[in-house]
């Protein structure tokens, strides 16, 4: 079932009382997770999977791949096998695939479906029901698949697919690593070369899977920091193992947290750290923070480490445009942090945080803002107004149905002086199941 509102999870968060400490793993990285899951069912054979997030939206994949004819069994916690069909071999979903709350799987996803030659509609909860799909669809009408949704691009959107999809070039017009994924994903059941420019580098996770299957992908680096990739089509993928890294966006919470509640030494093992992804840290050690990140290894084809974080004195920054893609999931707690730190903080061109689960950029300035934290908005720009460790609190949190706000006033609450009062926790199982107990483990006192 997807978690509506109506069962909603309140939560009181006062004070720390003592430091954060200890050492944790975080569940597997979400963007992988829902790949690893499309493209063993796009491969021969039979893949395991490792470490797969068992969040609510990689589930919502799991059970799309299996109505789509690919056979997901869950071994043991986070160990899956899936057996493909293999690429234009999907069958037509005999229902309405819902997605629940996840922009990536229904992204993704429709790649796949507009390459097939079947018909099927796809739908999601109130707040993926406002999302914009235009920009997948698009671009994803050029195979010569027919798209029909509700005004403005939303879900339920009805998609009739092509067993002989044209290959797309596409120009991204948005820094989008869901757009690209999916225009790549329709690309592999298609004759030819599918190529796809992309003016910022995104996470190139889809990039990395593709090769591991055995498709052949070419990249090259443009002089303005972008990337081309090409795909040759109809490549024969191959089921190959996958393990699952810790998911840096998901790290990033704890990280945050004990970077803030004073005195604090926190261990993360085992999490990814794709140059793509890591924008958040590199932030956060211009801030002043004290982050180490030791045992880097590659595991599954992504780098992996392991990060030691120590309570730290932060001040303000001023965080390009250009690693916005790299960090885009982390502004809600990068504006957490800003808020305890000293001085002002300015991030640039944030301008698509306002179509993700929330108006993101709003429902963070609601947050800070709620308690007692100053914000300014310009143009494109968050400009957070730091309090020097001095956040008021009291306020109360409406999360949207936004997973990510909802941990963000977590933390936030954790440094306040006053109880902050948060509407809905139960989002956070989406990506990060178990957080609540897990920063418990560390000292966080939540009263759950
Ligand atoms: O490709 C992915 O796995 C993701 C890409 C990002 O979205 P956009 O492509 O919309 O930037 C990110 O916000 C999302 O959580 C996961
Ligand atoms: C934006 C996010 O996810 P999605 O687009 O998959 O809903 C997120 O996890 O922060």
């Amino acid at each position: 079932m997807t978690h509506e509102p109506s069962s909603s999870h309140p939560l009181r968060v006062a004070r720390a009382r003592q430091p954060l400490s200890g050492a944790i793993r975080v569940p597997g990285d979400k963007s992988i997770s829902h790949r690893a899951l499309m493209f063993a069912a796009l491969a021969r054979g039979e893949t395991r999977i490792t470490g797969l997030l068992e969040g609510e939206d990689v589930l919502r994949t799991a059970t799309a791949m299996r109505a789509l004819g690919a056979a997901p069994v869950r071994d043991e916690a986070g160990t899956w096998r899936v057996t493909g069909p293999g690429v234009g071999r999907l069958s037509e979903p005999e229902d309405v695939l819902d997605m629940g709350n996840s922009g990536t799987a229904a992204r993704l996803l429709s790649g796949i479906l507009a390459s097939h030659g079947l018909t099927s509609v796809m739908s999601g909860d109130a707040s993926l029901r406002k999302r914009p799909m235009k920009r997948v669809m698009d671009p994803l009408a050029a195979t010569g698949a027919v798209f029909l949704a509700r005004e403005g691009g939303r879900l339920p959107m009805a998609i009739q697919g092509r067993a002989d999809p044209a290959p797309l070039d596409y120009c991204l017009p948005v820094a989008s690593a869901q757009v690209k994924s999916a225009v790549l994903l329709a690309g592999l059941n298609a004759q030819g070369e599918t190529r796809v420019e992309e003016p910022v580098a995104t996470r190139d996770h889809t990039e990395n899977m593709l090769r591991h299957f055995g498709a052949e992908v070419v990249v090259e680096k443009t002089p303005t920091g972008g990337r081309i990739i090409r795909l040759k089509g109809r490549p024969d993928l191959v089921a190959r193992d996958i393990a699952v890294p810790g998911d840096p966006s998901s790290a990033a919470f704890p990280l945050v947290a004990a970077l803030l509640v004073s005195g604090s030494d926190v261990q993360i093992t085992g999490v990814g750290l794709n140059p793509l992804r890591t924008g958040l840290f590199t932030t956060l050690v211009e801030m002043g923070a004290a982050l180490e990140i030791t045992n880097i290894r590659t595991e599954g084809g992504e780098p992996v480490g392991d990060l030691r974080a120590r309570a730290s004195a932060l001040h303000g920054v001023d965080v390009p445009a250009a690693r916005a893609p790299s960090m885009i999931d982390e502004y809600p707690i990068l504006a957490v942090a800003a808020a305890h730190a000293t001085g002002p903080s300015r991030f640039r061109g944030v301008e698509e945080l306002r179509v993700k689960e929330s108006d993101r950029l709003s429902a963070t300035v609601a947050l800070l803002e709620n308690n007692g934290v100053r914000t300014t908005v310009e143009g494109d720009d968050l400009i957070v107004h730091g309090t020097g460790g001095d956040i008021p609190g009291g306020g109360q949190v409406q999360t949207h149905m936004d997973h990510r706000l909802a941990m963000s006033a977590t933390v936030l609450g954790l440094v306040a002086a006053q109880q902050v009062e948060i509407d809905d926790t139960g989002f956070i199982d989406t990506s990060f199941p178990g957080y609540l107990a897990l920063m418990n483990s560390i000292g966080a006192g939540f009263w759950i």
